[in-house]
């Protein structure tokens, strides 16, 4: 579903080497994780395969058609879920279908999303009505509004506290498994990774490329308990955190 070869990616006239040879596959229908030093290109990879960043060089495809700009096929949520105020969550979350051409099922999908979300009784709510964590949620419906066949997140649960984070993780998972996305999804914390992924990607310090591939085959659905006490787990985490330290992350 996302094939990228050889991507590279530079700023400030080059000067700046962001992405160095990026090469990556994921399947139809995977959820991929990526972690990485801060600065080594995570958000620049994902922009581009949003089609909201252009690239240097490699080649960059989404279920076998070349990325040139934005596209419905793909949904993105980034760390603030930037509702508009003045709409409630329901036509928040259907915004896109009104920007983008509504759909006559357009209604149908906005409240089975909500459902689905858990936020079946908040879609007449305004946004500042509804926690951080319920508006991140609202976010991943209006990402998925247009049924994309991608969901690319940046950090979606960062600005979150510990808690809500591992329920909005659950909350991922369940939506995940209910709709069937591929996602790829950037983070910083490695139990969050290992939590949701069937693979994270470890990124080198910039200029990004990537270190490491590692399968999470840990059997969902998972559970914030289950998921450490898991025979794989604490080498997994290992793994991945000697990999960071050695990238000079904390
Ligand atoms: N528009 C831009 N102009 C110049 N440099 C940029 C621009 N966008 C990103 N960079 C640089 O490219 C590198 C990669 O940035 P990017 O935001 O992709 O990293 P990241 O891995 O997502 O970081 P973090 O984990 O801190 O969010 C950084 O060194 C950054 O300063």
């Amino acid at each position: 579903m996302i094939q990228i070869r050889n991507l590279k990616k530079s700023f400030a006239g080059g000067r700046v080497q962001a992405l160095s040879g990026i090469h990556l596959d994921i399947a139809d229908g995977e959820f991929v994780c990526v972690v990485g030093p801060s600065g080594c290109g995570k958000s620049t990879l994902l922009r581009i395969l949003a089609g909201l960043d252009d690239y240097d060089s490699g080649q960059v495809t989404l279920g076998g058609t070349p990325v040139t700009g934005p596209s419905r096929d793909v949904g993105v949520v980034f760390q603030q879920a930037n509702l508009l105020p003045w709409l409630t969550v329901r036509e928040n979350v259907a915004l896109p279908l009104r920007v983008g051409g509504g759909r006559r099922e357009g209604a149908d999908d906005v409240d089975r999303l909500l459902d689905v979300a858990g936020l079946k009784d908040f879609g007449g709510r305004y946004p500042y009505e509804l926690s951080g964590g319920m508006q991140q949620r609202a976010g991943i419906c209006r990402a998925l509004v247009r049924n994309p066949r991608i969901l690319l997140m940046d950090e979606p649960f960062g600005a979150l506290d510990a808690l809500t984070r591992e329920r909005m993780n659950l909350e991922l998972q369940r939506i995940w498994q209910a709709t069937g996305k591929t996602v790829l999804l950037i983070t910083h914390s490695i139990s969050e990774a290992i939590f949701l992924a069937d693979r994270v990607i470890v990124m080198s310090a910039r200029p990004g490329r990537v270190l490491r591939d590692l399968a999470v085959n840990i059997p969902r659905p998972r559970s914030n308990d289950t998921i450490i006490s898991h025979p794989d787990y604490p080498a997994l985490a290992k793994d991945i955190r000697g990999l960071l330290t050695g990238q000079g992350e904390e």
